[in-house]
């Protein structure tokens, strides 16, 4: 396990002229993440998602609550905590003045790194970075400067790296190559908690997640565990006999339906049952006219959970 926090809390009072305000951010969050995982904070904007980032990674104190990050006590030990991860904020910080390679260079002196220029050469090539690295960082692309992000973060090679809602802002290409460039961090080990306001995201980028609404996790478990747990899978079918079609396959599903000239089929699976479906109706002489499988999505899971979709969720806070 490379976290473990339990019950994390913090709430940040504001005052104006209006008087006293309190916002309870996060609301007792509790999560664990294995070795070298993606892990995914899934949650509409102003959930606590920066908030849980930001006190995992010591940078605010939370007001209660504990957690072990790469075998240190976040409370007692900070500066261990410090070292073994890596932050990536969601604005980025990459400065506009100073080349890239001057500013990864500079994490790495601030973490103790042996040989700063050699570390930041290496984690520049590791993202196709060399080429426009001696450039102030105000001459890149959306895409070149958050890679730029998380090569200053990762220049100390820390087991844990942190992304605070990586590709916000970037176009679909970029973002499949940020994707990409994700999952690499995987295979080399490195263990990754993002957060994520997109769905699609968290889906096809993340090996479990968790999702918060108003500070406190309301799901989780694996994209798929999640989906399953909503309403499964449904496969929708014409046949030239659907009744027969209905009791052949009726040991292989939760639910079927006969809807006029269509028969729905409930399943836990979808994309495991289809074969066998297909071979149940092959076996019984059932000609098949069409076959469609829809599975359920996150945006499913958020609506069981909190009454609402992620989008409307989004739009009111
Ligand atoms: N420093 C602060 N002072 C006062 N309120 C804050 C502060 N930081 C966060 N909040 C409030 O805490 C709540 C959670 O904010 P947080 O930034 O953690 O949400 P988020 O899920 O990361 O949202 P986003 O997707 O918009 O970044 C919000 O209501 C926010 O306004």
């Amino acid at each position: 396990m490379i976290i473990q926090a339990d019950d994390l809390r913090k709430s940040f009072t504001t005052k104006s002229r209006k008087g006293t305000q309190t916002v309870e951010a996060v609301r007792g969050v509790g999560l664990e993440v294995e070795k070298g995982e993606i892990f995914g904070v899934l949650g509409p904007n102003g959930a606590g998602k920066t908030t849980t980032i930001r006190m995992l990674s010591t940078l605010i104190a939370p007001d209660a609550g504990t957690a072990v990050i790469a075998g240190h006590d976040l409370l007692k030990h900070p500066a261990a905590v410090r070292r073994n991860l890596g932050y990536v904020s969601q604005a980025g910080g990459v400065e506009d003045t100073t080349s890239a390679r001057a500013q990864v260079v500079m994490a790495a002196r601030i973490h103790d790194v042996a040989d700063p220029k050699q570390a930041a050469a290496e984690v520049l090539e590791r993202f196709d970075l060399t080429e426009m690295a001696d450039r102030p960082g105000r001459t890149l692309s959306g895409g070149q400067k958050r890679r730029v992000a998380i090569a200053i973060g990762l220049v100390h090679s820390p087991p844990l790296l942190f992304l605070d809602e990586p590709t916000t802002g970037l176009d679909p290409q970029n973002r499949a190559n940020l994707w990409e460039r994700i999952r690499q961090l995987r295979e080399a080990g490195t263990s990754v908690l993002l957060s994520t306001h997109y769905l699609d995201e968290a889906d096809a980028l993340c090996d479990r997640l968790m999702i918060v609404d108003h500070g406190e996790v309301v799901a989780e478990g694996t994209p798929g565990d999640l989906k399953r747990q909503v309403s499964g899978d449904v496969i929708t079918l014409r046949a030239d006999d659907l009744e027969k079609a209905a009791g052949t396959l009726k040991p292989l599903a939760r639910e079927i339906r006969v809807d006029e000239d269509v028969l729905r089929v409930y399943v836990d699976d979808g994309e495991h049952t289809l074969p066998a479906l297909l071979r149940a109706l092959e076996g019984q002489g059932v000609g098949l006219s069409s076959i469609a499988l829809d599975r359920s999505t996150l945006d499913d899971v958020f609506l069981a959970k909190t009454g609402r979709t992620l989008r409307d969720a989004g739009a009111e806070s």
